[in-house]
């Protein structure tokens, strides 16, 4: 628009011609305002380069027809350009507020915190209801691991008073899809940290968790290299059916018919990829996960010791 103003017997004709065909005429009469020796002179045009017009800009300012069009144009642009910075803005907000990363440094780091030799990290993965936290219950009794639960870490920073992040997460897991993965990171390093500080506990059972590929990468590359993960599988009948029944009591607002079915389709999308490349990695322990608890925990201690990993032996020593 700003060179069509600078250079209007030039830009303007091109725009009128190819945006504006009823202008034609309008365009004609313009480019012909241009002296010229090879035509008729018009009223008040000077007759040569030296002599000045008998009045100025006659041709423009006269018809109103001849500045409405760019009045049009610049409008119209305008209005253009506007809708879609609006429209863009929208886009943005739809996402959700972001967390305020900057506060949040675990992420960022090049290498881990710890190494895979001092501090042992074994995800337990499955899709909702799968029977995770009841087999890590189990676990930590009989292999002294210290249970947590990204699930659990979330819903206590939600609940947590003054948390800048509580509203965000709990949309979040109303909706059933993963919270960004700089605070769950974040969350599962302080807790660790804490645990080791304060019981000397470094074996942990990191309970729904990596549930998306870029906190998978996050973490393995900032915090710990895991060991393995333990996968439970099971159908979606039997772990709807777990889901709803635990809904009757656990106060949970993602234990209801419309955020299991999201909690689902995000699992199939957004999880299952994880459990995929840790298994091309020969990093899944997979177990079947649709008997009876204590049969599923049998499978899990045989899997288990398939990978080198023992019970606590409690020794009784006589005194
Ligand atoms: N093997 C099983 N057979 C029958 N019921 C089970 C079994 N394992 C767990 N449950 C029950 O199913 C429900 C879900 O179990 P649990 O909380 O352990 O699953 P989860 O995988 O941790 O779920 P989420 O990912 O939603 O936290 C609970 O009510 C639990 O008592
Ligand atoms: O890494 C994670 C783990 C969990 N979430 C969100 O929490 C809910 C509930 O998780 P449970 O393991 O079933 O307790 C889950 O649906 C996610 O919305 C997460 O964002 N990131």
């Amino acid at each position: 628009m700003s060179a069509a103003l600078k250079h209007p017997r030039i830009s303007t004709q091109a725009v009128l011609r190819s945006n504006y065909p009823r202008y034609a005429v309008f365009s004609r009469q313009f480019t012909l305002s241009t002296p010229s020796s090879s035509r008729h002179r018009r009223p008040g045009e000077p007759s040569g380069p030296n002599e000045p017009p008998s009045h100025t800009a006659s041709t423009v300012s006269k018809s109103p027809f001849k500045v409405w069009p760019f009045v049009l144009i610049f409008a119209t642009g305008t209005f253009l350009f506007k809708r879609i910075v609006d429209q863009r803005k929208g886009q943005y907000q739809a996402k959700g507020p972001m967390p305020a990363i900057e506060n949040l440094g675990a992420t960022t780091r090049s290498s881990p915190l710890w190494s895979s030799e001092n501090v042992t990290v074994i995800f337990v993965l499955g899709g909702p209801g799968a029977g995770k936290g009841t087999q890590c219950a189990k676990l930590v009794s009989d292999y002294g691991f210290k249970h947590l639960s990204a699930g659990d870490l979330l819903r206590e920073e939600q609940d947590r008073p003054g948390s800048e992040f509580g509203e965000m997460i709990k949309t979040y897991i109303k909706e059933g899809t993963i919270v960004p993965m700089e605070v769950t990171v974040q969350l599962l390093e302080n807790a660790m940290k804490a645990s080791m500080e304060k019981d000397g506990k470094n074996m942990f059972l990191i309970d729904g968790f990596p549930r998306k590929l870029d906190q998978a990468h996050a973490f393995e590359r900032s915090v710990v290299p895991s060991k393995f993960t333990l996968f439970f599988d099971c159908p979606e009948e039997v772990m709807q059916e777990r889901l709803l029944n635990r809904g009757k009591t656990s106060g949970r607002a993602d234990d209801n018919a419309e955020s299991i079915k999201k909690r689902f389709k995000t699992f199939i999308e957004t999880s299952m990829p994880v459990v995929d490349e840790f298994e091309g990695q020969g990093k899944v322990v997979k177990v079947e996960a649709v008997k009876g608890p204590d049969e599923v925990y049998e499978d899990v201690k045989a899997k288990l010791k398939q990978r080198g990993v023992e019970p606590i032996k409690i020794t009784f020593v006589q005194t």
